[in-house]
């Protein structure tokens, strides 16, 4: 749509912004432009921008591990703010088609003036690595986006942009940013990371060491390597333990156990740290399975289906529809990673697997709360795991008791492994 439009005419901003407004309608999109427009879709703007004071927020700054720093400073800033007081919608700006482009913000909707939300907006105009936007209307009804900066006096406006809503970009703009920003698809785009937030995440050094310590094999022995996936508590461990017994298998999992106690420091990590974390802990398991897979069979509890299919899955916002398109390339498997021979994704209906996380009983981490909140969010990482290709996942179907979906599991690795 927009992107010949607005790169041709000099007057145009080359950014687009996109407003999470409804997570099943999709974003509204707005470009901007030096002079009046008129021809502005109000009502789509109005709607957006309603009446009350707007604000929006992005981070910019060149380091990647700053920025992603910031961005979490931002979001903790903003949800500070009480809920009655104000609606906070994510807010995307990005370059049509351009790759790393995208740059995650917010939108600040005020309902009514308080001290705590002017308090939150001041302290964010002050800090130099976050852009601060207001939105106003003019007269004759004209929207327009004016960036603040502090001053002695208050807060000073520079720059100020007519708003134009447009049509949405073909592809969502977040997958813009998925390559080596959520998923890695070398050791040594995942190693990077840890080494750049070595000063500031002491613990990286430790990863990094266990990573430098991996064995480094491109082939895995003469035993099979069997993956399981799914999502949390659709019987994973349950299954795994009984195809170790059943099998005389060596029993692995990815994170592996020796980075264990390093994981809870990057669970709390920006996107950008954690999925490096979890990236660097299936090379160390691949490591181990390629050391295992030439004495015995080899089980994998989650590996690098996990860490693609959660990490797009939050990346994109929205519904499955957002979701890179099936053959995508970041659904490709990492070329440096060690293939096992058959990944099996078990699946349960969202009911069943409440009953059983109910009857489990355990803390869930932060992202299953999410998952139990957000059914969009579920859908986007069982459709992601179904995406990932070379090896892809075969499905099995886990809600019939334990011991069936047992003989059903060995079945299937002796059809696909030729045992
Ligand atoms: N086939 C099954 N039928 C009924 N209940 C099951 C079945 N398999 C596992 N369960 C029960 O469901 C719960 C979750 O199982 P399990 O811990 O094996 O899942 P998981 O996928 O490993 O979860 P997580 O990813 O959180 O570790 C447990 O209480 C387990 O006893
Ligand atoms: N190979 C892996 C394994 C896990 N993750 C992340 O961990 C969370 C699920 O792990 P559980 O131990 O709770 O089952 C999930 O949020 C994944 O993001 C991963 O990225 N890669």
């Amino acid at each position: 749509m927009a992107r010949r439009m607005i790169l041709n005419l000099g007057q145009w901003c080359s950014r687009i912004f996109g407003v999470e407004c409804d997570k099943r309608t999709g974003p509204v999109y707005f470009a901007l432009h030096k002079d009046k427009q008129t021809d502005q879709r109000g009502n789509e703007l109005r709607q957006l921008f309603g009446d009350g004071k707007v604000y929006s927020f992005h981070v910019r700054c060149k380091d990647r591990i700053q920025r992603s720093k910031f961005d979490e400073l931002l979001q903790n800033k903003l949800s500070s703010i009480p809920s009655d007081d104000c609606t906070i919608m994510e807010m995307s700006s990005f370059l049509p088609s351009v790759q790393q482009s995208f740059i995650k913000g917010f939108l600040l909707k005020l309902n009514s003036d308080n001290t705590i939300t002017e308090k939150v907006v001041d302290e964010l105009l002050r800090v130099d690595a976050v852009s601060v936007c207001s939105y106003v209307q003019d007269r004759d009804e004209v929207w327009w986006q004016q960036h603040l900066s502090p001053s002695e006096e208050g807060t000073v406006m520079s720059t100020r942009y007519c708003v134009i809503a447009t049509g949405a970009p073909e592809l969502h703009p977040s997958i813009l940013n998925i390559i080596n920003n959520d998923v890695f698809y070398s050791f040594e785009e995942a190693y990077n990371v840890l080494t750049e937030c070595s000063d500031i995440i002491p613990e990286s050094k430790a990863v990094l060491d266990l990573a430098d310590q991996r064995i480094d094999l491109s082939e895995t022995g003469k035993f099979p390597v069997i993956v399981i996936e799914g999502l949390d508590a659709t019987g994973k461990t349950t299954l795994t333990e009984s195809l170790k017994e059943a099998m005389n298998a060596a029993l692995l999992r990815s994170p592996p156990h020796c980075l264990a106690p390093l994981r809870p420091r990057f669970d709390c990590e920006p996107p950008l740290i954690r999925r490096a974390f979890y990236a660097l802990g299936n090379y160390i398991t691949a490591g181990q399975i390629a050391r295992e897979s030439s004495k015995a069979p080899v089980i994998v509890d989650r590996y690098w289906h996990s860490t693609a299919a959660y990490a797009i899955a939050t990346a994109v916002s929205g519904g499955v529809g957002n979701l890179p398109a099936s053959r995508s390339e970041v659904y490709r498997w990492p070329k440096d990673l060690l293939p096992p021979s058959l990944v099996l994704l078990l699946t349960i209906d969202p009911e069943e697997r409440q009953r059983r996380l109910r009857g489990r009983g355990l803390e869930q981490t932060r992202e299953e709360a999410e998952l139990e909140a957000n059914h969009l969010f579920r859908q986007k990482v069982e459709e992601a795991y179904r995406r990932i290709e070379d090896p892809a996942c075969v499905t099995v179907d886990a809600s019939p008791s334990p011991d069936k979906v047992l003989q059903q599991v060995l079945l299937l690795i002796k059809n696909k492994c030729h045992l």
